[in-house]
């Protein structure tokens, strides 16, 4: 069975601190994943750095910080970027395909399986398919705010083996080096708890954007997704091979869990809640531990206005996220029945067509 890996490069790998396009950077990541291709992988490549490679060549000095002017930076520099890798992939006879996508084709099923029915063909007939964020119809709240998101839902989409995020970091330490020098660097992160997310800051090149912290969101997507991740720097030759093969420079999270169904990876990543249920510990155990739907019984309080069919977030008595699911009621209703036993939801709201608040079928936890 073929090996698919996601590789996912940030623009701090790809320019330099002044910006620009660094050409050489691009041919250097060219030759790694062919050399991948050669161990029978498929690979899938997500790159940054339109924005970085595109804001000198429209007149900025430096890299813009406005919504508008980073789209406009970027339609320049995606140009520069797609022809750098055509170049630079060509010298190895592979071909490249670009795939732009934003969030909300993300939460369209059917843009998605067209997209997955298209990468699917370009890896038959031997591609690299090089996605983007199409930052041009892109909006603020809607962008994936970083490729790091982006390439977990790739990863996660198309039941990659591995997601391989590079950066200019040799892992996650146990603060930014840049700011602590005594930091540490952890060779294995098994469970992503809050205090992981505690050491993990933003940005450090003047070009990046997500900083470490969107790559451990993105790690506890991928992961959550049966993709193992992988989070370091690919600087020699050979050093892509080394990461895939679990004995990279960088940080490794592993997982047990298996890959998703794409209505879960839609209900736990791309959908939007319009509202927060906070229920008690025995549904907590219900729902985490039980395999159970949630029941109204288990309900304690209601944030948000919402329909039946609409998601909604779940959390715990500590407000600690449980998971995510699709609401059999709207907000009043619920509101009206939280804490009943089951017995008492046909006499107080007459016929419902499902007593469950959320049924176990869609439901996905997050916890
Ligand atoms: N705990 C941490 N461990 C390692 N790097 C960290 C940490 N917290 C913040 N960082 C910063 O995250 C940066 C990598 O993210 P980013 O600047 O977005 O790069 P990229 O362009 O590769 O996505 C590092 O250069 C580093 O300065
Ligand atoms: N679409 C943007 C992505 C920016 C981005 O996510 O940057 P990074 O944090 O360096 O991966 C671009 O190509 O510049």
């Amino acid at each position: 069975m073929t090996t698919r890996i996601v590789v996912k490069i940030g623009s701090s790998s790809l320019t330099g601190p002044e910006g620009g396009l660094n050409r050489e950077a691009v041919a250097f990541f060219a030759a790694e994943i062919a050399a991948l291709r050669k161990d029978s992988c498929e690979v899938l490549l997500v790159t940054s750095g339109a924005v970085a490679a595109g804001f000198r060549g429209i007149g900025y000095a430096s890299r813009p910080k406005l919504l508008h002017e980073k789209q406009a930076a970027a339609a320049v520099g995606q140009v520069m970027l797609m022809q750098a890798y055509q170049e630079a992939f060509a010298g190895h006879g592979i071909p490249t395909a670009q795939i732009l996508l934003t969030r909300t084709d993300f939460c369209s099923r059917r843009a998605m399986n067209n997209a997955m029915m298209t990468v699917e063909e370009l890896l038959r007939q031997g591609a690299v398919p090089v996605f983007n964020e199409n930052d041009t119809v892109s909006v603020d709240e809607l962008k994936f705010g970083d490729n790091d998101t982006l390439s977990a839902l790739v990863a996660n989409l198309l039941k990659a083996s591995h997601l391989l995020v590079l950066t200019d970091m040799d892992g996650v330490y146990s603060g930014d080096p840049r700011k602590h020098p005594d930091a540490v660097r952890y060779q294995h992160i098994e469970e992503i708890t809050p205090e992981i997310y505690a050491i993990a800051g933003g940005a450090g090149s003047s070009v990046g954007t997500g900083g470490m912290r969107s790559k451990i969101d993105a790690a506890k997507i991928a992961t959550r997704g049966g993709v193992p991740v992988f989070v370091g720097r690919v600087t020699e030759p050979g050093d892509l091979s080394q990461a895939a093969a679990g004995t990279g420079k960088g940080t490794y999270f592993a997982t047990t869990l298996s890959s998703l169904p794409v209505k879960k990876q839609w209900l736990g990543f791309m959908s939007t809640p319009l509202g927060s249920l906070y229920v008690d510990d025995g549904a907590v155990e219900a729902l985490l531990h039980g395999g159970h739907s949630l029941l109204p019984v288990g309900v304690r309080r209601i944030e948000g206005s919402f329909h039946s069919g609409d998601v909604v977030e779940v959390l715990g008595p500590d407000a600690q996220l449980l998971g995510r699911g699709i609401v059999n009621y709207d907000d009043t209703q619920l509101r009206s029945i939280q804490g009943l036993p089951s017995r008492e939801i046909v006499p107080k709201l007459g016929e419902v067509h499902r007593l469950e608040v959320i049924h176990r079928d869609e439901w996905i936890t997050l916890r």
